[in-house]
């Protein structure tokens, strides 16, 4: 493979606009990837800073019809990217740094259509009846990104499981996008989005289509988001499997992404009301704080010593660090 120090002036000039762009606007991602040697870090600014775009056109301020062009146009620039159409002269810089990036990394492409098609979703104003359904969302706007992310990092050869490693970063993505929801649970239904599934509300009294940041009377809110934290670190739980294949910076940039989520899940289970009154977040020392332990390796073998006592049935020790 060739070396990312001898890129072309013009794709090293790509890559630091996707790295400015996530550099800035990745409030959570930036730690994990800044833990990534060069050419790691480049390749998932790039997917960071596409993924960015499709997001943005779903989340502006155009109409719908207007929005649909547009993802259908990114559309077409990633069939052009796939086709290595796209050179180091093209004037996108985003989708000159993709491009690169996709022939040094065997990056599973297609990930990104899914993640438009999700946007679509988004758009449509679907909404989900079940954990089934809203899996199929999940798996497009989150499973697809750890999919993606996979082909960069790559797995340690003679790992034992690796034909499950797609698997496990999809389900680290739906975990992650389960605990964005929750939250996020304010804002969307300001925004007229529900995405819990409406079974679930139904079955907490928060009625269907819960379309107002107030949960009716007589709802039981705090048993909801109980209920959905449960399935949440489940995901976790299986998603983490995806650890040990990875080499040690790549675990690293996983355990922090994941880790960080993983705190914010638990602040929201502390406090479930929380996610009504504003966004929960993590002050950025807790979050260097999680990032440097997914360094250390802490989290990978802490996480392999809880999943062993759960399997044995005895509670997980307790380790100071
Ligand atoms: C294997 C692996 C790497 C798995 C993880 C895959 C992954 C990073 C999925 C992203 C899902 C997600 C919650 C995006 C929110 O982005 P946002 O920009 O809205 O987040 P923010 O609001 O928290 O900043």
């Amino acid at each position: 493979m060739e070396d990312i120090a001898h890129a072309s002036a013009p794709v090293l000039a790509a890559y630091r606009y996707c790295e400015a762009v996530t550099g800035q606007q990745a409030r959570n991602f930036a730690y994990g990837i800044r833990l990534l040697p060069a050419d790691k870090r480049q390749a998932m600014s790039a997917l960071y800073a596409f993924s960015r775009r499709v997001d943005d056109i779903g989340d502006g301020p155009l109409e719908d019809g207007a929005k649909q062009q547009r993802l259908e146009e990114t559309r077409a620039l990633l069939a052009r990217i796939k086709d290595g159409a796209v050179d180091e002269d093209d004037t996108d810089p985003v989708a000159v740094a993709l491009a690169d990036a996709a022939r040094r990394f065997p990056i599973p492409l297609d990930g990104l259509d899914e993640l438009i098609d999700g946007v679509l979703m988004d758009v449509r104003g679907e909404t989900y009846e079940t954990w089934d359904d809203l899996k199929v969302y999940c798996r497009c706007v989150a499973g697809a990104i750890g999919r993606l992310s996979l082909g960069v990092f790559g797995t340690v050869p003679g790992a034992p499981d690796t034909a499950r490693a797609a698997e496990y970063a999809d389900t680290l993505g739906l975990a992650l996008q389960l605990t964005n929801i929750l939250r996020d649970v304010r804002e969307d239904a300001g925004n007229g989005r529900t995405y819990l599934p409406s079974d679930d509300l139904a079955k907490f009294g928060c009625t269907v289509g819960f379309h107002s940041p107030v949960p009716p009377p007589g709802a039981d809110f705090t048993g909801l988001v109980h209920f959905e934290v449960r399935r949440a670190r489940a995901l976790f739980d299986q998603g983490f499997r995806l650890l040990p294949m990875l080499d040690r910076r790549s675990g690293a940039c996983v355990a922090a992404m994941a880790g960080i989520y993983h705190r914010l899940l638990s602040r929201i289970a502390a406090d479930p009301e929380a996610v009504l009154r504003g966004r929960v977040s993590l002050p950025g020392r807790e979050k260097a704080f999680v990032a440097v332990r997914g360094l250390s390796g802490f989290d990978a073998r802490a996480i392999g010593r809880r999943q062993a006592a759960r399997a044995a049935g005895r509670p997980p020790l307790r380790r100071r660090g």
